[in-house]
């Protein structure tokens, strides 16, 4: 595709652009299109650093959780000891028996099939606005001109405060009412997932030495995103990346991936990728969490590669406090050195989405751009990929 080459004006922000010429040369994430292209469009092609090719395996332990569950003391215990290796480490582990029902996971993945399959005029009606992160975007081409992500992703949020269906209203809401299944599928997979979400609260508490249930007080009243990725198939898979090397920013992440494989996360000094297993769910650490936790805990850095044959899809629900609440370390935690200032995840979801595309570094970036912030000087949290 040449950069004049006019393409069918479906950029998820025309308003962005600003004349007819610029309409012109709009990126279009339609893999239609893309894929019929000869050769990848330079915005998807990712520095050498971060291409760096891996064959290597990340073994971690299975956390079975079937144990913790039925109120086993000593699986608790085994369950919180694994969960601390991990998490000194690099932030990351899989979980087993977490009593998500297997259908409904299968339920998600078909209606996210469906959707990512509808006509991009249509996934565009739905398209993510300017400052949020719910919504449809494709590649994020309305928000980087360059190292696009080769994806589409669907994000909206949930509360689960028991006041209404938010995703149900959600999907009805911007895609119509013959969304209102996929909008009940969502809605029960976000209630399985907080529920999820706040037992590995309590096991962290206990691997941290905190009170077992402050974490789960703290996220009780949260907000969280749910976001649905879909990698198409790439000719030159090599060359892109589905999501660059990145920390997520919200607290805890509960990841489905379909059979394909792509996830790799960055420990040990190198890419290791991570096995599908369809009965387990990932689950990583992300800065807040680190943040929680006084730096204790690692922020999992990671990717997603994207496959020559096979498109790949995940679910990925990222658990974050109520917006307002202030980020701070619990005893005995909260002891000097702090690693970070206080902050509310409002704040750093604002940057996120408005300044800052989340990589990283995307925590000290942050507390660096609100210099009242950064009372303290905050720890390198671990090594990245290029040092
Ligand atoms: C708060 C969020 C921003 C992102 C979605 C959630 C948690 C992960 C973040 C992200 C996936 C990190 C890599 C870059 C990003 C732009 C992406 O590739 O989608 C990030 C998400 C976002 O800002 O939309
Ligand atoms: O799709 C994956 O396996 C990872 C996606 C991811 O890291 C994210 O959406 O934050
Ligand atoms: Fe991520």
């Amino acid at each position: 595709m040449d950069s004049n080459s006019p393409t069918l004006l479906l950029c998820s922000s025309p308003y962005q652009l600003k004349d007819e010429r610029e309409k012109k040369k709009a990126l279009v994430f339609d893999t239609s299109l893309l894929l019929k292209q000869p050769s990848l469009p330079t915005q998807f092609i990712w520095p050498h650093g971060d291409l760096v090719t891996t064959q290597e395996e990340l073994n971690e332990p299975l956390v079975d959780l079937e144990g913790f569950f039925r109120g086993d003391m000593a699986a608790t215990t085994t369950a919180a000891e694994f969960i601390r290796a991990a998490c000194l480490s690099h932030g990351f582990f899989q979980v087993t028996n977490h009593g998500i029902d297997l259908g409904l996971v299968r339920a998600a993945h078909d209606h996210m099939d469906a959707f990512f399959k509808l006509p991009i005029t249509k996934k565009l009606s739905a398209r993510r606005k300017p400052g949020s992160v719910c919504g449809y975007s494709g590649a994020h081409a309305d928000r980087y001109s360059s190292k696009l992500p080769w994806k589409e992703t669907f994000s909206f949020g949930y509360h689960g405060d028991g006041h209404g269906h938010v995703v149900v209203d959600y999907f009805k809401s911007v895609l119509g009412g013959d969304f209102e299944e996929t909008g009940w599928v969502y809605e029960k997979y976000c209630e399985a997932m907080k529920r999820l979400s706040l037992a590995v609260m309590e096991l962290l508490a206990i691997s941290l030495g905190v009170e077992r249930s402050h974490y789960r007080k703290f996220f009780e009243d949260g907000s969280s995103i749910m976001r649905c990725n879909y990698y198409p198939p790439c000719h030159e898979p090599g060359l892109t990346l589905g999501t660059g090397p990145h920390c997520d920013p919200t607290s805890l992440t509960i990841l489905h991936q379909d059979e394909v494989g792509g996830l790799q996360v960055f420990a040990n000094n190198k890419w290791q990728g991570i096995r599908p297993l369809p009965n387990a769910l990932v689950i990583n650490i992300g800065d807040t969490f680190m943040a929680l936790s006084n730096g204790r805990y690692k922020s999992c850095l990671h990717r997603a590669v994207v496959s020559r044959e096979r498109a790949r899809r995940s679910l990925a629900y990222f658990v974050c406090p109520k917006e307002d609440k202030v980020v701070r370390p619990p005893p005995p935690l909260d002891v000097a050195p702090r690693n970070y200032p206080d902050f509310t995840w409002s704040d750093l979801l604002r940057f996120t989405q408005t300044h800052y595309r989340a990589d990283v570094t995307t925590l000290q970036t942050f507390f660096r751009s609100h210099l009242s912030l950064s009372t303290t000087s905050p720890s390198p949290h671990h090594p990245t990929p290029n040092n």
